[in-house]
């Protein structure tokens, strides 16, 4: 008897930069006979049943009787994996026992499951009462995806396109035609020249005659960061979780970290009461708590004579997210951020003078994960070094300082867009009620001051409206790091107007928002 197992690793990458949706259909066959050569000829994705009376099941089932068999062990050990240049995987598996059987049925699904689940948690010993064998065989296929594709997982953006590859799309060409940004399209299409050229190596843009690199992840510049971000120890980790950690009636360690409860839903969006403590944090002037260090590594780096008192740093949720040291996989419900970019974004030309912007091409829902910023994580004092001039996109990791103070120079970190940097350096600034809100989150490190900061929605967003962020600037404050701009956000609370009407008109929008909640 052989058991077939099939896994159909489907690529489709999206336009014109490197993300592959991974689509997994698995099959099961019994049956007598298989050849692996006859796998590496499949021309389509379904699996015939090509030999006498046979089962076929679909989906993660499939798998289930292969890993009983693993975990059993009583198979010969003649496992194959064999592939298709389209991605299918097949695997087989030889057992024996019940040929020349007279009695020999198949056993419904169900029983065999349940069969299975017993007698694994019997005799491997699993106390997990939530122990459910399609989850390993989930694990297994992922497991098989994940070595599949690991070249693909290097390449950098994902669904990231440059607004002339999306021109070229006639349903892009359609909904921005038809849409109040038509006369947008004209420009573009005029001023194709200066457009940014996305491609996987770079980015180069033109705009300002200076080149940006795209880059997936943080660049770290100085090599004892290297060291002092990633020699970590297992503390703060899930070790001993399995599978997803949302399914789990436990909290795990990367929960409690998160302020005793898991922050993300199982639809992969932030939980509507996290994201609202953090937008009340940021926004509310009542809510809002800024925590002063003793002695400011701002005010440190400048290197006047007096050092002036902290300005105070903004108090803030943090998200602890499950990372390769959690015994989670990595489909857990609790990584969210370092999955990446999960929706079509492009980079365009605003019509209002703010420069390049970033906008969204399809809807997005509230909570969403939308990108993280990235750029090369230098130490404050770096950053005032190596350019004296301000610098556009600089951004504080400040959201420890004012808690546990920062003796020492380098646990003062910022990220620095200006040479490497994803697009989220294109993400326009606007004043307080902006439809992303940056949120610091600890992946592969517990380090307090170093974390991800990533931007997600404040509500739900439309296709084609630009994603703004609050930047945080106090547009009197000329100390700042951050290069002073003539506001253009539009937003009926800018603080680069007067103040004081702002406070108060702020102050009613929040009783507002309450109202409305
Ligand atoms: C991080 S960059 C954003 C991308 C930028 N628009 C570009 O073309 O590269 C920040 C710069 O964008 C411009 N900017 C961002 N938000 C703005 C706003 N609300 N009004 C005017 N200019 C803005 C300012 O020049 C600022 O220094």
């Amino acid at each position: 008897m052989v058991l077939e197992c099939a896994v159909l690793a489907n690529e489709v990458a999206i336009c014109s930069c490197s993300f592959f949706y991974i689509l997994f259909v698995v099959y099961i066959t019994v049956r007598q006979g298989i050849q692996t050569k006859e796998v590496c000829q499949w021309g389509t994705f379904r699996l015939q049943n090509q030999i006498g009376r046979n089962l076929q099941l679909q989906g993660v089932r499939g798998i289930a009787a292969v890993t009983l068999l693993l975990l059993l062990k009583k198979f010969p050990s003649s496992l194959e994996i064999a592939s298709t240049p389209l991605g299918e995987v097949k695997i087989s598996l030889s057992y024996n026992s019940a040929l020349g059987r007279p009695n020999f049925r198949l056993p419904s699904v169900d029983e065999l499951r349940e069969l299975m689940e017993q007698r694994c948690l019997r005799s491997y010993k699993l106390i997990d009462p939530n122990f459910d064998v399609f989850k390993v065989l989930g694990d297994m296929c992922e497991c098989i995806l994940e070595l599949a594709t690991s070249s693909s997982n290097n390449l950098q953006e994902v669904n990231v396109m440059p607004a002339l590859d999306v021109l070229k799309k006639s349903s892009a060409r359609d909904a921005l035609s038809n849409s109040e940004n038509g006369c947008l399209l004209a420009r573009m299409l005029n001023e194709s020249f200066n457009a940014p050229q996305c491609s996987t190596n770079g980015f180069v843009d033109n705009v300002g005659g200076k080149e940006l690199v795209v880059v997936p992840q943080h660049e770290l510049t100085p090599d004892e960061l290297r060291f002092c971000l990633f020699g970590i120890g297992d503390e703060s980790c899930c070790q001993t979780c399995f599978g997803d950690c949302l399914l789990s009636q436990q909290l795990c360690t990367c929960a409690r970290h998160s302020g005793g409860n898991f922050v993300y839903t199982s639809a992969g969006v932030l939980k509507e009461d996290f994201l609202e403590e953090c937008i009340t944090m940021t926004r509310d002037p009542q809510q809002q708590c800024l925590l002063s260090c003793v002695e400011c590594p701002l005010e440190r780096s400048k290197k006047d004579d007096v050092l002036e008192p902290c300005k105070g740093h903004l108090k803030r949720n943090v998200i602890k997210e499950c990372w390769s040291k959690c015994g989670c996989n990595k489909r857990c419900g609790n990584r969210v951020v370092q999955r990446g970019v999960n929706y079509k974004l492009q980079v365009f030309l605003t019509p209002d003078g703010k420069g390049w912007g970033l906008r969204t091409l399809e809807k997005l829902p509230k909570g969403a994960f939308v990108c993280e910023f990235v750029g090369e994580i230098l130490t404050i004092s770096e950053l005032y070094t190596r350019n004296r001039e301000k610098h556009a996109s600089p951004v504080l990791l400040d959201a420890y300082w004012g808690l546990t103070g920062v003796s020492m120079d380098e646990e003062a970190l910022c990220l620095d867009a200006t040479c490497y940097g994803n697009v989220a350096r294109f993400i326009n600034h606007r004043c307080f009620d902006a439809n992303l809100i940056e949120i610091p989150v600890e992946v592969e490190s517990p380090d307090l001051h170093y974390y991800h900061l990533a931007f997600f929605t404040t509500r739900e967003v439309e296709a084609l409206e630009e994603l703004t962020w609050d930047y945080g600037l106090d547009f009197g404050d000329l100390d700042h790091p951050v290069k002073q701009f003539q506001c253009r956000c539009g937003s009926t609370f800018c603080r680069n107007m007067k103040r004081s009407t702002n406070v108060s008109m702020v102050q009613g929008l929040i009783r507002h928002d309450h109202q409305m909640n």
